[in-house]
């Protein structure tokens, strides 16, 4: 699997976020906003099918400048626009650092997807793939490209867990051992140790960016998998899915 050589780090890092439905997403941006707003020059793009709802979602929080979130409309299936055809994004993106000058960090939110969705390498620097524990102890097991090979995998909403009567731990190195000692964060916006470590790798990794460290890693396409409209995207991984 090829690894992409940074051309150009004294541009913003550009860090993807990506996810089944509903595990959280737009709330952990809305966290790195928080935490690192007054100390980053941030901008954020979502990916939405149809609606702008994470845009407003994140410019209704007030966690940043509102015209520092863009909205990609995907009009398919946000995986597409984050793997197999970047361009919406790429220019979105460009677009941002082009008024924002100075702009350090990037993130960029999938529209909510299924268990396999990775960013192109083409598009970020680096990934954070998000689970939560609503979605079934097990799932870390079921695997797949992000949860495997993305710089970070979260396993999200860990308050939850006594509820759903899920080990948020076992969860935790169950991700571990699928991601051959790759970190992990068991994470809780109201868990202010785990918020810290998210925001200390998100610095780490920033710093490793600017100093030329740090590669740009494709965990590897999506299942073979087809849509409402006959489409199928095939791709060299196993599995399928269906929307
Ligand atoms: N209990 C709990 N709920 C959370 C946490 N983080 C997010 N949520 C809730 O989970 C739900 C989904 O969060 P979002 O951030 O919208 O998830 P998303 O992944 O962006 O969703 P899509 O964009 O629709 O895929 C919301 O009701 C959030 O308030 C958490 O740490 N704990």
């Amino acid at each position: 699997m090829p690894d992409i050589m940074l051309e150009n780090p004294s541009r913003a890092m550009r860090l993807g976020v990506a996810g089944p439905v509903g595990t959280g997403k737009s709330s952990l941006i809305g966290l790195l906003c928080r935490e690192l707003g007054t100390q980053l020059d941030l901008g954020v793009i979502t990916n939405d099918i149809y609606t702008d709802e994470d845009a407003r979602m994140l410019r209704a929080a007030g966690v940043l400048d509102a015209d520092r979130i863009r909205a990609v409309e995907t009009g398919a299936c946000p995986h597409t626009a984050i793997r197999d055809d970047i361009t919406a994004n790429a220019t979105a993106v460009e677009d941002l650092e082009s008024d924002y000058p100075g702009m350090e960090l990037v993130l960029i939110e999938s529209g909510g997807d299924n268990l396999t969705a990775t960013f192109s390498p083409a598009l970020v620097d680096a990934q954070i793939f998000v689970l939560d524990v609503a979605g079934g102890g097990d799932v870390v097991r079921k695997g797949g490209p992000g949860i495997a090979r993305a710089d970070m995998l979260i396993v999200n909403k860990t308050d939850l867990a006594p509820f759903v009567g899920v080990d948020a731990h076992l969860m935790r190195r169950e991700g571990e051992v699928a991601r051959d000692g790759q970190p992990v964060i068991a994470l809780s916006r109201n868990d202010p140790a785990s918020v810290q470590s998210l925001t200390d790798w998100v610095l780490t990794t920033l710093a490793a960016y600017r100093a030329g460290d740090h590669q740009a890693i494709d965990p590897g396409p999506m299942a073979p998998h087809s849509h409402a409209d006959g489409t199928t995207h095939e791709h060299a991984s196993a599995g399928a899915h269906s929307h």
